[in-house]
């Protein structure tokens, strides 16, 4: 019965938000990917790109990509180090073609003018090309560099390539994280970047926040009434967000060493599930109503105390030549937040992520406390727990309890189970990606950060990152495919999280 269900068969309602994605402008658009030459650029940038053509968003006859960077390159060579990593599944050939023929490529400094007047040049000459009026270009830059060369980009982008007239065009640009190394540094980028451009075109993306099951967050939380009443320390006992990789840090160990995995992983992604998961219901859909709410949250968390980290290093890390022999750079971190509001007093928020662990996956476990009064000692079976599996196998499950099936009058752990691949079969769960560049050109900034926003998460987290940066907090060793450190198992139940034993949620299969 389950495979006859189509999301085309269903009636989902327009939301609000989703109303606002129905507003066309029209002119040239000119996305400009800088950092060309690069990995993010290759293996997530372009095939993006290549998503939102194939699916029409792109139109060859108003839009021109084009590839900047110092290496020298022709058009057709950059191409060819593009095509290898579109998405196989949707390369009919004749598509990959046209999209490919979208793409020029120039090649120039980040701070001299010569390289982006020759880019402006460009850019000009395809509006012109494709009769574009006076300032109503769309001139969309994606900065795929290091934070390090922000500043100048930026400088060289507002002087030199910006969308000549105020008409109906615009100037937007796209950065990628890290975005600061702790507060005072994100904030002096932000200042830098806030000096050359307004809030409203500055686009801080976190690709968490385009991943399916992060955007379902808020329509879960406030347009079902399961939700609402149990959502809060009366009911909830704690909540994990987790981010695990089966992995090392794989050719990445340089630029990892230098940020670890909270700056890479907790302050940002797993912080704005934090803030999705925690936040007051907002005044409305609109993006500064939800970006407010997240403000609100972070403003409440209490500072981090030692005893509520775990820190940890796999074995092996330090092999990789680009990392230092002595590094005490964080591989995996296991950290308990604690927000001062109604809501949730003395719930803890356990974030945990980590690199070369056992498994890959990210997801939301929210844990309910015992039953009151339980006749059942359905204690025993294990916790009422909501999991939201945000990858591998999107999913949402419950896990409660229920009698046997059978004669016998016994109680036992089984689950709800939304599965997307199951239940949702005809449809193709869209890029991180591919959503939020797609965001960018329709000018929506629900899902980006907003100033005021990082600046609050620089706040927690930077306290704490100072104390491991100057060697007061060490991480424990751990071996790679484990857990992570048995530490952070005991930090664990100590904020309260009871284990299931014997219970294992099984993916369903088609
Ligand atoms: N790769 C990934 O999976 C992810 C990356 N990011 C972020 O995206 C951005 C780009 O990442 P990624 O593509 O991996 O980075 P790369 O190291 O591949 O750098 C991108 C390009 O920038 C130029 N570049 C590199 N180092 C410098 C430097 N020191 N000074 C000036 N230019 C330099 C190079 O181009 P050229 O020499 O030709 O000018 C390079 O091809 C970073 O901010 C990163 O943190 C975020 C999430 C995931
Ligand atoms: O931002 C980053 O994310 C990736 C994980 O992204 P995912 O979408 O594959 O879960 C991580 O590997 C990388 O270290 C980090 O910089």
């Amino acid at each position: 019965m389950a495979s006859q269900w189509h999301c085309e068969k269903r009636a989902f309602s327009k939301i609000e938000s989703f109303a606002r994605d129905n507003v066309t402008e029209t002119g040239c658009l000119s996305i400009i990917v800088l950092g060309a030459s690069g990995d993010l650029a290759k293996k997530k940038t372009f095939p993006a790109l290549f998503n939102l053509y194939q699916q029409g968003f792109l139109q060859l006859n108003d839009v021109h990509i084009f590839g900047y960077s110092r290496t020298q390159l022709c058009d057709d060579e950059l191409r060819e180090r593009i095509k290898g990593y579109l998405p196989v599944e949707n390369k009919v050939s004749s598509n990959v073609f046209n999209f490919l023929q979208l793409i020029k490529y120039v090649s120039g400094a980040y701070d001299s003018p010569e390289g982006f007047q020759e880019l402006d040049k460009a850019i000009s000459e395809h509006e012109t090309s494709k009769k574009s009026h006076e300032g109503s270009s769309r001139r969309l830059f994606y900065l795929a560099l290091p934070p390090s060369v922000y500043p100048q980009v930026c400088k060289m982008i507002k002087i030199f390539c910006t969308n000549k007239s105020g008409l109906s065009g615009w100037t937007r640009v796209v950065f990628e994280k890290p975005f600061g190394k702790d507060l005072a540094s994100a904030e002096e980028l932000s200042a830098q970047i806030g000096e050359l451009f307004d809030e409203p075109q500055i686009y801080r993306i976190d690709h968490y926040l385009g991943k399916e099951l992060v955007q379902n967050l808020l329509v879960l939380r406030f347009a079902n009434r399961f939700f609402l009443p149990l959502w809060n320390r009366d009911n909830i006992s704690n909540v994990q967000i987790v981010f695990r990789e089966d992995f090392g840090t794989e050719g990445r160990g340089g630029y990892f060493d230098q940020y670890g995995i909270i700056r890479d992983i907790i302050q940002n992604h797993l912080l704005q599930i934090f803030c999705l998961v925690a936040m007051e219901k907002p005044v409305s859909t609109k993006p500064e109503h939800i970006r407010d709410e997240k403000v609100k949250v972070l403003q409440s968390v209490n500072p981090i105390r030692d005893e509520d980290v775990v820190l940890g290093q796999y074995r092996g890390y330090k092999d990789d030549p680009t990392v230092p022999d002595d590094s005490v750079t964080p591989t995996f971190a296991t950290v308990v937040l604690h927000i001062h509001n109604e809501r949730w007093e003395g719930v803890p928020f356990i974030l945990k992520a980590g690199k070369a662990l056992n498994s890959r996956k990210a997801e939301i476990r929210v844990q309910f406390k015992d039953v009151p009064g339980d006749i059942f000692k359905s204690s025993k079976q294990g916790r009422n727990e909501f999991v939201i599996r945000l990858q591998p196998s999107e999913a949402m499950y419950m896990k409660l309890t229920v009698k046997q099936p059978g004669l016998e009058m016994t109680a036992a752990q089984s689950e709800l189970d939304l599965s997307y691949r199951q239940r949702y079969q005809e449809v193709v769960i869209p890029e991180a990606y591919e959503r939020l560049i797609l965001d960018t050109i329709k000018g929506d900034q629900q899902h980006f950060v907003r100033r005021d926003e990082l600046k609050a998460a620089w706040e927690i987290f930077t306290p704490l990152l100072h104390r491991i940066d100057e060697g007061d907090l060490q991480p424990q060793g751990y071996e790679p495919g484990s857990r992570g450190p048995a530490e952070a198992d005991e930090l664990l139940e100590k904020a309260g999280y009871v284990q299931t034993h014997g219970y294992i949620w099984i993916p369903p299969t088609l």
